[in-house]
């Protein structure tokens, strides 16, 4: 019998692990696009599910947005029928027409897809290919455009994606042990023109930054930005855990927050606290940045008979009478 390649190996034991903390019931749903990453993930899926007794499904999502990709999504289909998932959807989307520029469209519409046919399915999880080089990248990306620790933190091996679990576990597996393991296997790769087209930033840290910082210090550099990101996320969790404390004593009875409390906080966690309550209000997660969290902040510590601040979602905070309170729309 022939040895088992070591990538294939080493990408089965994570899979396990992932699927090993799971309660029990529902299948997972890998998200398969047919490229390298998330074809070794499902390759590597089908073998440990059955043996750990759990069914295992693929979604691949079509975007539409290149020719031939519904014969792609179909071929991704076709194979993972042969080896066993069941259930295998393939889901088209429409991406025009949403707001943002055409990535973070495609994304919305895959994650909305991806997270429609995991409520479908009864899924336990829903699994991603997202793997060591996706989270230096992604670390890269945050620290060029000034990203606080949330940003740095990189993207969590587990969180909740609208009442599902949704786990990577490829995040400590590099790019090339993904490649090595498909064609191992001898498994056809698709290549995402996407991912190699230079307007995007993303491309271009992949095919031109990060190769250009292992040249410059060395091979670990990968590994090191991922570990950067782990150890942030831990620091993150204490702080977020003092935070969710320190807003619960800052609550006044009529929803405000106590500026005497808030001054109290040491900075990190009173900007947590602000930007949970700012949310809390209905301000929109992704359009609330660090100017509007500094903003009221300002209320707190820089003082002077300010005015109202205005938070994306046409909330407004101002401090009066000892206590921020948002400004009845009336
Ligand atoms: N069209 C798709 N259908 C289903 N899942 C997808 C699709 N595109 C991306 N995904 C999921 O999201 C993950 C991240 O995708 P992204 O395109 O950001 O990274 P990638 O490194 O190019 O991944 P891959 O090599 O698997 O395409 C993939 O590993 C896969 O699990």
């Amino acid at each position: 019998m022939a040895a088992l390649a070591p990538p294939v190996a080493a990408i089965r034991v994570v899979v396990r692990r992932a699927l090993n903390g799971l309660p029990p019931g529902g299948p997972v749903l890998v998200a398969c696009s047919g490229g390298a990453d998330s074809l070794a993930l499902a390759a590597a899926t089908a073998f440990v599910a059955p043996r750990l007794g759990r069914s295992a499904g693929l979604v691949t999502v079509d975007h539409g947005l290149q020719a031939g990709s519904a014969q792609r999504a179909e071929a991704v289909a076709v194979w993972a029928r042969e080896v066993g998932f069941a259930p295998v959807e393939v889901a088209r989307v429409e991406v025009a027409g949403r707001p943002g520029g055409p990535e973070a469209a495609a994304r919305e519409a895959r994650y909305q897809a991806l997270t429609e046919a995991a409520r479908q399915h009864g899924a336990a999880a829903l699994l991603t290919g997202h793997t060591r080089d996706d989270q230096a990248e992604t670390v890269l990306l945050a620290l060029a455009r000034g990203a606080g620790p949330r940003g740095l933190a990189g993207m969590p091996a587990r969180r909740d994606l609208a009442g599902v679990p949704l786990l990577r576990p490829l995040l400590e597996i590099s790019r090339e042990q993904t490649r090595a393991a498909c064609a191992a296997l001898g498994l056809d790769t698709w290549q995402d023109p996407h991912n190699t087209d230079p307007s995007y930033a993303r491309s271009r840290v992949r095919a031109d930054l990060l190769p250009a910082l292992v040249r410059a210090l060395g091979p670990g550099v990968v590994d090191n930005l991922a570990r950067t990101a782990r150890l942030v996320a831990a620091d993150n969790a204490a702080l977020d855990g003092l935070a969710v404390a320190a807003l619960a004593a800052a609550r006044c009875a009529d929803g405000g927050l106590s500026v005497a409390a808030l001054a109290g906080l040491v900075p990190a966690v009173r900007g947590r606290v602000l930007h949970t309550w700012a949310r809390e209000l209905g301000a929109l997660p992704a359009a609330l940045s660090y100017g509007h969290v500094n903003a009221l902040d300002a209320l707190v510590t820089e003082w002077h008979g300010q005015g109202p601040v205005d938070l994306p979602g046409g909330i407004r905070v101002l401090r009066r009478a000892g206590r921020l309170a948002p400004v009845d729309p009336t």
